[in-house]
């Protein structure tokens, strides 16, 4: 083999924590080739050592590296220098204080194929569920375009600032973070791909979060940028995927869950929204948009069906507009979905 053969082969490749090609890394530190037994040694510096996926690597480019003619490979991982590292926005995301490696915060980004089937609200009742568990609790809504978890929640007032650390606005025992702070009135945000990928950084970079047992982060409904720089941002991320009975609503959300599965997330599990309406009076259940949809896209995903949950609004709009009370009847709904979260994330 050739040096030459082996950095074309190299070069693309990414960095397995900071998302950066080896090229733009300026990773790969030497390439010893011995001419007459073809045997190779390379050295390649990373953001993170002693990780998993550095095995994994080492593994990927033996391989692609055997094949091409190598006929033995040593391959030796040492770190990025620090000074380097700090200049890449996805490496202070990866140091924030939620990223680690040294709190212990469950990730649940809660998603949809379509839109308006309730997944901010779901996200939004079961944050305060938690949190009337006694959990620690932030969401960070990412719903980009569609954002209104403040407005759901009841928030009148803004985060501050301390010295250069943003302070999430704290409702209902859960702290807030979303984009509908930092626009005037109420105008359209028009941001793509790489913006988006920035607001979501400096949620992590910037927030002052404190200790959190679960961060729950509203995504927009869909597979769009969002999504995706959310599960590369958070490799650990679980999911939760939210529909309605509707057999459409369930096989467009059942997109957003495979999604989930093929980047290595696991789905805690579905929630059924807007499964039937019960008379006050008689007590009896119409299924206004069908039946079976969450059963059928849990089955499909291999996950749980955490909740079914009604037609009805929050009786005492004033505790933030779409909460439901704790004794009200889809509140304790929540409350049993809140505690199966807890039971499937083990915590
Ligand atoms: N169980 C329910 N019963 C009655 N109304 C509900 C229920 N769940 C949600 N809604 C209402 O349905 C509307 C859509 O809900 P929500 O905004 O949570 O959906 P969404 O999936 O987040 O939508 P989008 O992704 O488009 O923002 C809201 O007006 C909400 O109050």
């Amino acid at each position: 083999m050739k040096k030459q053969q082996v950095m074309t082969i190299l070069r693309p490749v990414q960095d397995p924590f900071i998302h950066k090609r080896f090229v733009e890394t300026d990773a790969i530190k030497s390439v010893e080739i011995d001419e007459d037994n073809g045997k190779l040694t390379i050295n390649i510096a990373l953001s993170k050592l002693n990780q998993p996926e550095n095995d994994q690597l080492n593994k990927e480019l033996t391989n692609k590296l055997m094949q091409a003619g190598a006929s033995e490979v040593t391959i030796h991982f040492t770190k990025l220098p620090e000074e380097q590292l700090k200049k890449y926005p996805q490496y202070q995301v990866m140091m924030s204080p939620l990223l680690n490696g040294e709190a212990d915060t469950t990730f649940l980004a809660i998603a949809s194929g379509k839109g308006g089937v309730g997944k901010s609200t779901v996200t939004a009742n079961l944050a305060v569920n938690l949190a009337r568990q006694g959990k620690r609790v932030g969401i960070i809504d990412a719903d980009i375009y569609g954002f209104s978890i403040p407005h759901m929640m009841g928030v009148t007032k803004k985060p501050t600032l301390q010295g250069n650390r943003i302070i999430p606005v704290e409702v209902h025992g859960v702290k807030v973070m979303s984009m509908d702070f930092f626009v005037e009135g109420n105008d359209p945000v028009i941001w793509r791909g790489p913006r988006l990928g920035k607001m979501l950084n400096s949620f992590f970079i910037e927030v002052e979060w404190g200790d959190l047992d679960y961060l729950l982060l509203d995504l927009p409904p869909g597979t769009g940028d969002m999504a995706l720089n959310v599960h590369t941002t958070l490799p650990s991320s679980k999911e939760i995927i939210v529909t309605t009975p509707h057999e459409t609503a369930a096989h467009v959300a059942s997109r957003a869950g495979k999604m989930a599965l093929n980047t290595q997330h696991d789905i805690v599990g579905v929630i059924e929204n807007m499964s039937y309406f019960e008379s006050q009076l008689t007590h009896e259940r119409e299924y206004i948009f069908g039946q079976g949809g969450g059963k059928w896209l849990a089955k499909e995903l291999n996950a749980p069906l955490l909740a079914e949950i009604p037609l009805g609004q929050p009786q005492n709009a004033q505790s933030g507009g779409s909460i439901y009370a704790e004794d009200e009847v889809i509140g304790m709904i929540y409350r049993q979905m809140a505690e199966a979260v807890i039971h499937e994330t083990r915590r």
